[in-house]
């Protein structure tokens, strides 16, 4: 029986053991049929001992690094992946389903003629045909698609963010940390960075971490000002849906959903949201449910641990007083 490689790929340059990242992780480690199957980590950008050390601790057998200081640019990213593609080639590589991991996932599936399966909600390894199996929901989530990539051997998924549990496994893991040269030649370079910004990312992992969250849908499209300061007394996060995104409700980034993000908050209160599975499939790690809405047979009742037959302004109006 050939050993098998997994590798997992980071998609950030400076804080490479992200909780999403680490999620995929421990998907790998059970990934391994043996102790010599390998998980390794790949990490392109700056050197960073501490996060080297907390992947180890969640259990990578080997960390690829390709230092590159430079700042990230997704052709320099893909080309120093595909160079370590070229020299050792894995069976099967996860990516994270963030928009750098699928960007890169598509390009590199393309250039190494890989099957890709974005989206998976679980991946497996089948014995008899010596394949991994790739698992989604397909056909609005009525059914749950295995996909297997049968021409090439390399086979390639991206996985949201907070389908599988992170571990700790250890503080006494060996290091074996493999460092990947990798120069970009100058006429190679087809992007010129002029100027960097950083992003304010702190409203998104808010958004991830938040124990309460209230969820407006387009329902709620005058009583914005409201919900807002409702969701402030209750120290609830405000996200939506798609239809309130295009609204103008909310900002994008707090749009959650099969295209937006996934969160698990303790209690998720939906005002004025039909339930559609685009949406659902956002909210279904939430550990309490509790709809609004004025419609007595709108979808998202059937999730829900408490439904409320009413203006979700009315419903609001209490809860402020
Ligand atoms: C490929 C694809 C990807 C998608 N991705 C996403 C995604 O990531 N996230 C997402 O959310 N959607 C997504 N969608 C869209 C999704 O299918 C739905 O269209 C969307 O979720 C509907 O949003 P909504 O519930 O706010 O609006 P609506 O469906 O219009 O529902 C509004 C609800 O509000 C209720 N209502 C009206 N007035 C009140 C009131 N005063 N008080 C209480 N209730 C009231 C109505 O009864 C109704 O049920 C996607 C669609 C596609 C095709």
């Amino acid at each position: 029986m050939r050993n098998k490689k997994i590798w997992i790929i980071s998609d950030q340059d400076k804080r490479y053991a992200t909780e999403h990242l680490l999620q995929i992780l421990h998907k790998g480690i059970e990934l391994r049929r043996n102790d010599k199957d390998e998980v390794s980590v790949i990490c392109v950008g700056m050197s960073r001992e501490d996060q080297f050390e907390k992947l180890f601790q969640y259990g990578a057998d080997r960390i690829i690094f390709c230092e590159q200081n430079e700042g990230y640019s997704i052709s320099l990213y893909v080309k120093c992946i595909e160079a370590m593609l070229q020299d050792k080639m894995p069976d099967v590589i996860l990516f994270p389903a963030s928009i750098t991991g699928r960007q890169t996932a598509a390009i590199l599936s393309v250039r190494f003629g890989a099957g890709l399966t974005a989206c998976c909600t679980d991946v497996q390894y089948d014995n008899e045909v010596d394949r991994y199996v790739f698992i989604r929901p397909a056909m609005s989530e009525s059914v749950l698609a295995k996909i297997t990539c049968i021409n090439k051997n390399l086979q390639m998924c991206t996985i949201k963010e907070n389908i599988f549990d992170s571990e700790f496994v250890t503080n006494g893991k060996s290091y074996n940390m493999e460092y990947f040269p990798y120069i970009e030649k100058k006429s190679e370079k087809n992007i010129e960075v002029l100027e960097r910004k950083a992003l304010n990312l702190k409203e998104r992992v808010d958004i991830k971490s938040a124990k309460i969250v209230f969820v407006v849908g387009r329902g709620m499209k005058n009583s914005m000002d409201l919900c807002k300061s409702v969701a402030r007394q209750y120290g609830a996060v405000v996200v939506g849906t798609k239809a309130a995104v295009e609204e103008k409700m909310i900002q994008e980034n707090h749009q959650i959903g099969q295209s937006g993000i996934s969160i698990s908050p303790d209690i998720c209160v939906a005002f004025g949201v039909s339930g559609a599975t685009q949406h659902m499939v956002g909210i279904k790690g939430a550990q309490l449910i509790i709809a609004v809405n004025t419609d007595k047979n709108a979808p998202i009742f059937q999730y829900s641990d408490y439904i409320i037959v009413d203006k979700g302004e009315n419903v609001l109006t209490e809860l402020a007083q």
